[in-house]
This record gives C-alpha cells, structure tokens and sequence, in this order.
C-alpha cells in the first residue's frame, strides 16, 4: 500500500473486492468507490478532459480497480491517451503495486505495449524508473524503502539468503531429461536454475569471453553463484580453458554436489566456500579477471546493486566484460523493462556501459517448468554485456 491509497475497509475490517460495493459499507466508502468509478467510466467514455480533472479534483481514488482488476491508468492506457496517462502518474497513480495488476495480470504499461502506442508506455516505463531510483536512493541512505516490486515475503529461502543457505537442494532430472536443481519451499519446490536456462548461459560466455586478447592464452575468469554449473561448464569448454577460473558459492549443497563431479581438482579451478557479500572485496579475492558473471539466489534488485558496486575493480581492463542473470521482473514486460534501466542507470553510474542483446528463449517455454514457480515468462531474454566506459 502507497501514501496514496487511503485505506478502505468494510466494517469489518476487510478490503472491498473488486469493483464491488457491498452493503456493509458505510457513506464514505460507498462515495469513493463511486469516484472510482466515475472516473474510470469518464476516461473510457472519453469524456472532456475538465470532467476527468473535476474528478481527480474531489479525490477520485487512483487505487481503485473495477471488476475486470482496471484502475484509471489502465483506462488511459486502452484509450490511448499519453497526456492523461501523464496526468494521472503526476496525481499518483501505481505503475507497480498489486493494484496495478488487472485480473489478467497485466499492467497499464502492458496495454499500452500491446496497442503499440509507444509514448504512454514510455510514460509509464520512465515514471516506474524514476520512482525506482528514488526508493534506492532512499534505501541505500538508510530509510524506510520497501515498495520495490519484487519482494518477496520476508523471511523464506526465497527472500533470505540465509535461510536459503540452509535449506535443502535436490538435484534431478525432468520429464524431458533436463538437469535441475530445487529448493523445497513450504509444499512447493522451486527451480533454483533449470535446465532450459542453457542458452542464455552460453550466449553469456560468448559475449563475454569471445575475442578477448587473452582468449589465446586462457581467460582469467570470475562466477558468482555455481548451481547447475552450466556456465561454469561453458567457460572450461572454451577453445583454450580459463588460465584461473573463480567460482563463489556458498551453499552446502552445491558445495558437496562440485565436489562429486570434480570441480575441486579441475586445473586452474579455485572455489572460494561463502557468499560473495564476504569474499567480493576483501583480501580473499585480491586480483581482478577479464570476465565476470554473477547469478545467485533469494537475492534482490538492492543486492545486485551492491555486486555493481565492486564491478569497476573486478574487471582487469578496458577489454574486460561483466554480465549479470537479468532475471528481475521477469514475469511481466513492464517490470522487466523497468529493471532492467534501472541497471543500465546504476551501472553508468559507476563508469559501465551496458549493450544488450535478446536471446529468444521462447522455444524453450514448453519445457521450462513442471510444477514449479515461473519466475521467468518472457519470450525474450535480454543479455546485459558491461564494459568500463574508456576515460579520455
Ligand atoms: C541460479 S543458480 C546459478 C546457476 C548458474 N549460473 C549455472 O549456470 O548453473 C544460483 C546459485 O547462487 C548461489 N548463491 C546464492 N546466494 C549466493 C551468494 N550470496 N553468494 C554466492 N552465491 C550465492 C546458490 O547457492 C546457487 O548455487
């Protein structure tokens, strides 16, 4: 919930539901629903815009959904309306809460996509970001900035990482013979990588090992986060293997499933046992490497941008490339898009260019999950390959 959303409930303490008004509501509620809908009606019908502006005047609720899950943006966004849909951004309306969901799972920002009409989904997509950069901000200098999107609920392996750490992994295979690796979570388990994640793991060596100038002589290379070991795998099989290949994990799981396929005596190999928040930038890890990648778990968009943070040391030289699983956000196009600017932002920031590159991973759809969580619904992987930018 947003200071912007007053909080309605029934008198007995419950929410309204969708588009309802019940009989339990008192005068209040049962005008601001009435608002809502107002004003939702107002932007379909496509009425003047004074009488759109007289209802946000009397406080018509941004935050309210109709039946169908539609909130006002949703409105602007369908009657293809980038002013307005500007307008009620200003006014506060959610480009990323629950209640920016419609019952089919989508956002403003979804619809607008689907119409193709570019600038009310810029719109949206540049205010998700703004508003993003702000929550960071204000989370890196100590305050109260939970309303990123993808939190998941505190204190499950899947939000922490020590509880992740000390859960169990099971390592399988599926119906279609594919290596996976899961994380028991209440009656549920969960991919922690799956085997259709394959071709984004061998592009992502492509682009940050091919023609390096130290290719010849065997990389110097940098993962973070080992699970299926695929990439890990995709780096031992380059033409000339790593000269020092680093692999940082910390879970005793994976740590005992390395040691059973022999990644502790493969040459060149060093396995540094922790999480990297206590090996990355401390005297355990003291050189830097012509390629770096990072993909972990029950992590969140605040400690990647941490790992960002360490890059610019990590990386040996202007030839050097960093990439990242760019896996926040992945269940919807908006949120994706939003995620991944915001790297690109934070990323430049600190003197890293980014060029991205779509793996198409749609072929892969039928076979990605059994029972398990989707945490990834694009048809389009987007590869984020980082270089430090040249200084003049
Ligand atoms: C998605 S898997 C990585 C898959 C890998 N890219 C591959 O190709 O098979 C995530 C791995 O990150 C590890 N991990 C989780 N938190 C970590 C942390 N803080 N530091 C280092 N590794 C971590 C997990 O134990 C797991 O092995």
């Amino acid at each position: 919930m947003t200071e912007n959303q007053p909080t309605v409930t029934t008198d007995d303490g419950e929410k309204p539901a969708r588009g309802d008004i019940d009989e339990d509501y008192n005068a209040d509620e049962i005008e601001i629903v009435a608002l809502g809908r107002a004003l939702i009606t107002a932007i379909l019908e496509q009425s003047p815009i004074q009488e759109v502006q007289k209802l946000l005047d009397e406080d018509a609720p941004l935050w309210y959904q109709d039946e169908d899950g539609w909130s006002a943006l949703h409105a602007a966004a369908s009657v293809e309306d980038p002013g307005l849909v500007k307008i009620l951004l200003q006014r506060g309306a959610l480009w990323n809460s629950g209640e920016a969901l419609d019952n089919a799972g989508n956002t403003a920002g979804d619809i607008a996509l689907s119409l193709n009409d570019e600038e009310s989904y810029r719109t949206i997509r540049d205010a998700g970001i703004r508003s993003e950069l702000i929550l960071q901000l204000l989370a890196s200098r100590g305050g109260e900035a939970d309303g990123l999107v993808f939190k998941e609920e505190s204190d499950t392996a899947l939000s922490s990482t020590d509880k992740f750490l000390s859960s169990h992994l099971r390592y399988t295979t599926d119906a279609h013979a594919q290596e996976i690796c899961l994380l028991q979570s209440g009656e549920t388990e969960i991919g922690v990588m799956m085997g259709w994640e394959r071709g984004i793991m061998l592009e992502t060596v492509h682009r940050i090992c091919d023609g390096h100038p130290n290719a010849q002589t065997g990389l110097r290379v940098l993962n973070i986060g080992f699970g299926l070991g695929i990439i890990d795998s995709y780096f031992q099989a380059l033409t000339v293997p790593p000269s020092t290949h680093v692999i940082i994990e910390p879970h005793p799981d994976v740590l005992r499933y390395m040691r059973e396929r022999g990644w502790y005596d493969k040459k060149g190999v060093t396995i540094l046992e922790g999480k990297w928040q206590d090996i990355v930038g401390t005297k355990t890890l003291d050189m830097a490497f012509d390629a770096v990648y990072t993909d972990t778990f029950s992590e969140e968009y605040e400690d990647l941008r941490r790992f960002f943070d360490h890059v610019p040391k990590l990386l040996a030289s202007p030839d050097s490339r960093f990439s990242f699983f760019n896996g926040l956000g992945a269940s919807n196009a908006l949120f994706y898009d939003v995620y991944s600017h915001l790297a690109e932002v934070h990323l430049a920031g600190i003197g890293i260019d980014i060029e991205w590159e779509d793996v198409d991973v749609a072929m892969q759809e039928a076979l990605r999950w059994e029972n398990n969580r989707e945490y990834f619904s694009m048809r389009l992987y987007r590869l984020p390959v980082g270089r430090m930018r040249a200084t003049m």
